[in-house]
């Protein structure tokens, strides 16, 4: 697979060059970055003490002129940017940027028409076979608990809640019939009155190097439950992506989850 990463000298870019550098079925076909980007020109594995011979290039052209699959963690407005170009050229992509809105989220299904898209706000394996346990437990906690979703993640954080959690709180709600729109909670202050009990809360906690928690709280009479899933390292989300990448190696068009990746669904 000739995988070009985007973000190459972000957190996850680097996790995923290392990781494409020690895969015997991938190589290192391109790197992105932005504009005013110190890193822009120098070699994207030069962290790592073993040249690529990649360039981190802002011109979308050179960066993509080799790969068949570009693996996107940035921002995004620099996702949209690269979904375009991807498109247009045919070039695969694996997307595990966060904080889209309806319209970037639609301009992502609209594109799965043209290539093949694996988008998911978590690629961890352990992530999304909670989603399953989480399915189940909604199911069970229909009636009489209250649902809290708490997550915990680095200081450099920028979007909150987590698409995790708000995967999470989707896969709750519409496990119980519901819409997540209809009954979330994002934030209390002051005299905020009793509990809804319909309400899906959310808590984001912001410090440190926290690499991702995720707890959800069913809180019921006499009784709680947490379902939590912690990460201890990024390397879990890279090799996430490069499976999904293999996953796209028969496709040639369509929108995928993580869930259709691991056979969940
Ligand atoms: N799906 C999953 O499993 C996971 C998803 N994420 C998500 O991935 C994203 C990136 O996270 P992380 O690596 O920690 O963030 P970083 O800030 O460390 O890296 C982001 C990279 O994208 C670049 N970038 C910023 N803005 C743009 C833009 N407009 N166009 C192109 N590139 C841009 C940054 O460049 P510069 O630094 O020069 O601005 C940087 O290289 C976040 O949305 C995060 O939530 C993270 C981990 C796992
Ligand atoms: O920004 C991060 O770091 C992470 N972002 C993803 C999210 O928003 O859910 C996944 C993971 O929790 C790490």
């Amino acid at each position: 697979m000739k995988i070009a990463v985007a973000g190459a000298s972000g957190r996850m870019g680097r996790m995923l060059v290392e990781a494409i550098q020690n895969a015997d079925d991938a190589v290192l076909a391109g790197a992105l970055g932005v504009p005013d980007a110190p890193e822009l020109g120098t070699d994207a594995a030069a962290f790592l003490g073993q040249p690529a011979n990649v360039l981190i290039e802002s011109d979308l052209a050179k960066g993509l002129a080799g790969a068949d699959y570009l693996i996107d963690f940035t921002r995004p407005e620099g996702t949209l940017k690269h979904l375009e170009y991807c498109a247009a050229h045919g070039i695969k992509m694996v997307i595990g940027t966060t904080g889209f809105d309806e319209a970037g989220k639609a301009a992502i299904a609209a594109a799965g028409k043209k290539t093949a898209i694996v988008f998911a706000p978590n690629m961890s394996v352990g992530v999304n076979v909670t989603m399953k346990l989480l399915e189940l437990a909604a199911k069970s906690f229909s009636h009489g608990y209250d649902i809290e979703i708490i997550e915990a993640h680095h200081r450099h954080k920028v979007d909150a809640p987590s698409g995790t959690a708000l995967m999470m709180g989707e896969v709750i709600a519409n496990a119980q019939g519901r819409k997540l729109d209809d009954v979330a909670v994002y934030a209390r202050e002051g005299v905020t009155g009793e509990r809804d009990p319909s309400s899906i809360g959310f808590a984001a906690i912001r410090g440190g190097d926290i690499v991702g928690d995720h707890t959800v709280l069913f809180a019921g009479i006499g009784e709680r439950i947490e379902i939590t899933h912690k990460s201890s390292s990024r390397v879990t989300y890279a090799h996430g992506s490069l499976r999904a990448a293999r996953f796209l190696r028969d496709k040639s068009s369509g929108l995928f989850d993580m869930q259709d990746v691991l056979g969940l669904r």
